[in-house]
């Protein structure tokens, strides 16, 4: 689910199969101020896991229960970013400069192999599969446990369900990328997914002759933007919420798939 104001704050999953490098990517992110959410340290701390599942060796997780810790703790940093943009009187050009610095973009990202289940915008890290064992092999994972996620890596599980998710997903191939060249590409697709998501709700306010000033924080906004098939639009209290119907019959949804490859993504494709 996502809710729409103006201009946007977005929530991205980095998400991808265990070994990826979900962690150490988004620690190097952190280090250069972007706002992160680690769900698995998050899911321990505010003791969202039902069970132990021991044959799989993994906790249970009350996805409910998460989605609304989740939410909440989500509405606290979108809070501290608009309070910190209301105070600063930017036209749109200074604003969109403003956000180039990681500590000022209204982004939060959040970084699990099931963070795309609460983001409608998803970066997939994606590691070769024998690249991947190496890696579980090293953790000293159990040979059924590096198995299953090298089998699951095979066959694109992870990015399926973001094609279910997710209205805009980017895959990075990092099988060759050093940590610090993947966290590059991250950031790559943070900012230019930023800019185009700000770029394409100011066109659609400028059309319909709604406020555009970036300072009316206190009313938000009606947009109605296309929603991707398979996801309905619901309206509460003039902010448009997307909802997804997370079963089978959504697999006709049709979001926006990339693949990055370092240097050659012309980013107006972005544009739907
Ligand atoms: N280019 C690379 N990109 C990502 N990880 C790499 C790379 N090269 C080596 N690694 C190593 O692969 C491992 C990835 O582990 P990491 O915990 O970040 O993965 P993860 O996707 O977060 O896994 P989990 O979902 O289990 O937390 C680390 O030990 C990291 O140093």
């Amino acid at each position: 689910m996502c809710i729409y104001s103006f201009p946007p704050f977005l929530t991205i999953a980095l998400t991808g199969t265990p070994g990826t490098g979900k962690t150490q990517v988004s620690r190097l992110l952190e280090k250069d101020g972007y706002s992160v959410l680690h769900l698995t340290e998050f899911i321990s701390e505010h003791n969202i896991s039902v069970e132990r599942d021991q044959e799989r060796d993994c906790n249970v997780v009350d996805m409910d229960g998460l989605e609304k810790a989740v939410s909440k703790f989500q509405d606290k940093i979108r809070a501290g970013f608009e309070k910190k943009i209301k105070e600063m009187n930017f036209s749109d050009e200074d604003f969109l400069r403003y956000t180039k610095d990681p500590k000022n973009l209204p982004v939060l990202v959040v970084e699990s192999h099931m963070a795309h289940c609460l983001c409608d915008l998803a970066i997939v890290l994606r590691s070769h599969p024998a690249v991947l064992k190496e890696r579980l092999d090293a953790r000293g994972y159990s040979e059924k446990k590096v198995h299953e996620n090298v089998l699951s890596e095979s066959i694109d599980v992870i990015l399926c369900d973001c094609y279910d998710y997710c209205r805009r997903v980017y895959e990075i191939d990092n099988s060759f990328l050093k940590l610090s060249e993947t966290a590059s590409c991250v950031k790559e697709i943070i900012h230019a997914l930023y800019e185009d998501e700000f770029l394409k709700f100011k066109s659609y306010i400028s059309k319909t002759g709604e406020d555009n000033s970036i300072n009316s924080h206190e009313k938000q906004i009606n947009l109605i933007l296309e929603p991707a098939s398979g996801l309905t639009i619901v309206e509460e209290e003039g902010v448009v919420i997307y909802e997804s119907e997370y079963d089978d019959s959504v697999d006709e949804t049709n979001p926006i798939l990339m693949k990055y490859v370092p240097g050659k993504n012309d980013w107006s494709n972005l544009i739907d």
